[in-house]
């Protein structure tokens, strides 16, 4: 009874989703840039077998998995599946990023760029520029009145991933960059109608304007670099720059442009929506704020009076703080979906899809499935105490060899946000009550108008 209700559910909102969808593309074929394939019947749901539906998006019959082992499985298998994204996203995303490249060179150019923010060592590097960008937005915003807070943090995660990846740049550009950006990210879940006024049309303009700034990014880095031998520190375009394969070649500018634009863009969005949707949680239930709060005030507590700053060690301390930001990750699943193609025939639970098609690997599904999570629309850090995520059940970052290379550097940036916050200050929305936008991703529509405010008589002092 309760799977056949889940089962309606699922159903249901992918049903919803495709009307919206398989209705627009109708109206503008000739603009959504795979309607081009041979007419193929429109089915608009078709429950195959458990947790995998069949449907018809752009333009091809595709198939949703919904189930941790539907969605494990197609991540987990490399030899039947590649990136399956629209042609559409693709165009703006980059067709030399991650998602348009051989599984070879995927794998080649991910091991390069994913050490950079991986493993101990390098949080460690980034460790304290996170803090002091995100403790002097904190007394910055504090003097400000009302601000989007959403439009805010995003800007500080967008300094961030700049500052790992290409060194700092100043401010008015990095705005500049951070609102293309935002420009881009609409196109890439929009319907690709490329007219004037449309968010597709604007997301090409938005990648056009990001080209040509990491374009003159890579002349200048070209420039400095010819007969000077390096003596400071490499960063991700150096290392881009240095890459040879096998056969001594070397990345082209586009290569190079099209890697740093998926990572910058990758990078700050998501890190930017959780650290509001924890923020905004967190001060709904004050009893979860205040277990949050009482950990990181022990922390403080604990701390040599000598030190300045937060350590690593302190933050893998945080117990209940991870567990916020778990539930976090949860309930906003920021990533709802991603996109696969059958590489051939390949069999799921009984049910053959075909080569060619594409899947859609559905994570919203898998984490608010009520058998794993009860009540799954409520935020309950706690129920993290006793519970470990099953394989499959908990894919915030994804599976497999495309599992998120951010992941830890993303929980690092959202730890020390909140342990900051929680310290020193609070979150006042203007419209607590403010409805919600869905598309490109969870947030509310006035992007949390709030007040920050720095809390009066703190007992507890923080060096900073
Ligand atoms: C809360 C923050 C984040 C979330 C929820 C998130 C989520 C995800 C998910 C679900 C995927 C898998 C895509 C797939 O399977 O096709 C992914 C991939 C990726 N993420 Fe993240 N991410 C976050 C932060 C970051 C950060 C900080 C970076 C930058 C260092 C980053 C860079 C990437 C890249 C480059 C990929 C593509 C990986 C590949 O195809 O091999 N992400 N992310």
């Amino acid at each position: 009874m309760g799977g056949s209700m889940k089962e309606n559910l699922v159903s249901c909102s992918i049903f919803c989703l495709q009307v919206i969808w398989v209705g627009l593309s109708l109206v503008i074929c000739g603009h959504f840039s795979e309607l081009s394939s041979p007419v193929t019947p429109i089915l608009l749901w078709d429950p195959l077998s458990p947790g995998i539906y069949k449907a018809f998006m752009f333009g091809r019959p595709s198939v949703f998995v919904t189930t941790p082992e539907t969605c494990k499985r197609v991540l987990l298998d490399d030899d039947a599946f590649k990136p399956g994204w629209p042609r559409s996203a693709m165009e703006l995303i980059g067709k030399k990023s991650f998602i348009g490249i051989s599984f070879e060179e995927h794998k080649r150019l991910r091991r390069l760029t994913a050490s950079p923010v991986n493993g101990h060592e390098a949080l460690s590097v980034y460790l304290q520029y996170i803090e002091e960008n995100v403790v002097s937005a904190l007394k910055k915003w504090a003097t400000m009145g009302q601000i989007e807070f959403l439009t805010e943090i995003r800007k500080v995660t967008f300094r961030i991933i700049m500052y790992i990846f290409l060194g700092s740049e100043s401010e008015p550009v990095m705005e500049a960059l951070e609102r293309e950006y935002t420009a881009l990210n609409y196109g890439v879940r929009a319907m690709a109608i490329n007219l004037p006024g449309f968010a597709y049309h604007k997301a090409l303009k938005a990648r056009k304007n990001l080209v040509a700034a990491l374009q003159s990014v890579v002349d200048q880095r070209r420039k400095q670099r010819k007969g000077i031998t390096l003596s400071k520190k490499k960063d991700m375009m150096d290392a881009l720059m240095d890459v040879e394969d096998e056969n001594g070649r070397k990345l082209s500018d586009e290569e190079i442009i099209d890697i740093l634009l998926m990572y910058l863009n990758a990078g700050h969005e998501s890190s930017g929506h959780i650290i509001m949707w924890a923020t905004i949680f967190l001060q709904e239930h004050p009893e979860f704020l205040q277990k949050a709060k009482e950990e990181q005030e022990e922390i403080i507590k604990r701390r040599p009076p000598t030190q300045k700053g937060l350590t690593l060690k302190e933050v893998r301390e945080m117990e209940y703080l991870s567990k916020v930001i778990d539930e976090t990750l949860r309930m906003i699943t920021f990533s709802l979906v991603v996109f696969r193609e059958a590489k051939s025939n390949v069999n799921i639970n009984g049910y053959i899809i075909p080569k060619g098609w594409k899947v859609l690997v559905w994570f919203r599904s898998v984490h608010l499935d009520s058998e794993v999570y009860p009540k799954p629309r409520e935020f309950n850090p706690s129920r993290w105490d006793n519970h470990t995520a099953k394989a499959g059940t908990f894919l915030p970052f994804g599976a497999g060899s495309r599992m998120c290379p951010g992941n830890d550097l993303a929980k690092l940036e959202i730890a020390i946000f909140l342990h900051h916050f929680l310290l020193k200050y609070e979150l006042e929305r203007v419209n607590p009550g403010c409805s919600l936008m869905y598309l490109p991703h969870s947030r509310p529509k006035d992007n949390c108008l709030a007040r920050i405010r720095k809390i009066p008589c703190q007992e507890t002092e923080v060096n900073e």
